[in-house]
């Protein structure tokens, strides 16, 4: 059997080896290129949704110009301000022209309106195929997940995908994970089964 300590332990060494294996790579131009492609196509299949977008800390791929197009195509984007520990993210309106505020963990937001995402993007340091993943520790997703309840589409490069991410009492499925090669979704059967 195992132990939710086992679990946060296993969790805990998988995130370093992440963040390890990270400092070993470049954010390739061409790969960050794909993947934001991907996730458009992705987003395409929820035509009306608000959606909760990212900016990018280091190392992951950045999807700013994925924000620019989404309005562009007359989408409202919200991007997270990272709240105190053991909360849920806080989405605010962006714009193209918005002030960025500094905050917690060194991410930005802007100074729009609080709003709910329809849709949030979601970064992780490692994913598998039953679209499991990892985070940074804080919980934040997962939080905002359970909270919002809007559908979770992950991101990454293909990099990142491991056999099997520790699966504790609050991690939230993700609906969809997509990375520069495939946007991967589990058939609806084994969607209701989780
Ligand atoms: N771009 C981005 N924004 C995000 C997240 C994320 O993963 N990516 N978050 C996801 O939850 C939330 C912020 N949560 C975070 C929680 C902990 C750490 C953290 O421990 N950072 C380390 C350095 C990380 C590293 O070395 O890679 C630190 O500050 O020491 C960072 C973000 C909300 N905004
Ligand atoms: N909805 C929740 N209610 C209470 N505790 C939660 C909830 N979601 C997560 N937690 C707790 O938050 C802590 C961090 O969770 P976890 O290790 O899964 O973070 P993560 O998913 O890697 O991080 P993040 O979502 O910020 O990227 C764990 O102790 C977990 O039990």
């Amino acid at each position: 059997m195992v132990v939710p300590h086992d679990i946060d332990q296993r969790k805990r060494l998988l995130r370093k080896q992440m963040r390890e294996a990270r400092l070993q790579r470049d954010v390739g131009a061409e790969a960050a290129e794909g993947l934001r492609a991907n996730l458009l196509r992705a987003i395409h299949a929820y035509p009306h949704g608000r959606v909760g977008c990212v900016w990018p800390l280091p190392g992951e791929a950045d999807l700013r110009p994925l924000c620019h197009e989404l309005v562009r195509q007359g989408r409202d984007v919200l991007l997270p301000e990272t709240t105190v520990r053991g909360e849920a993210l806080l989405f605010r309106l962006w714009h193209p022209h918005s002030a960025m505020l500094s905050g917690r963990f060194g991410t930005f937001h802007p100074d729009g309106a609080v709003g709910h995402p329809d849709i949030i993007l979601v970064p992780l340091l490692a994913f598998d195929r039953r679209l499991h993943r990892l985070g940074y520790g804080g919980g934040y997703y997962d939080r905002t997940l359970a909270a919002l309840k809007c559908h979770g589409i992950g991101f990454a490069f293909s990099w990142q995908e491991v056999a099997h991410v520790p699966v504790g009492a609050y991690d939230w499925p993700l609906d969809k994970v997509v990375t520069e090669h495939e946007v991967l979704a589990l058939p609806t059967m084994e969607k209701d089964a989780r």
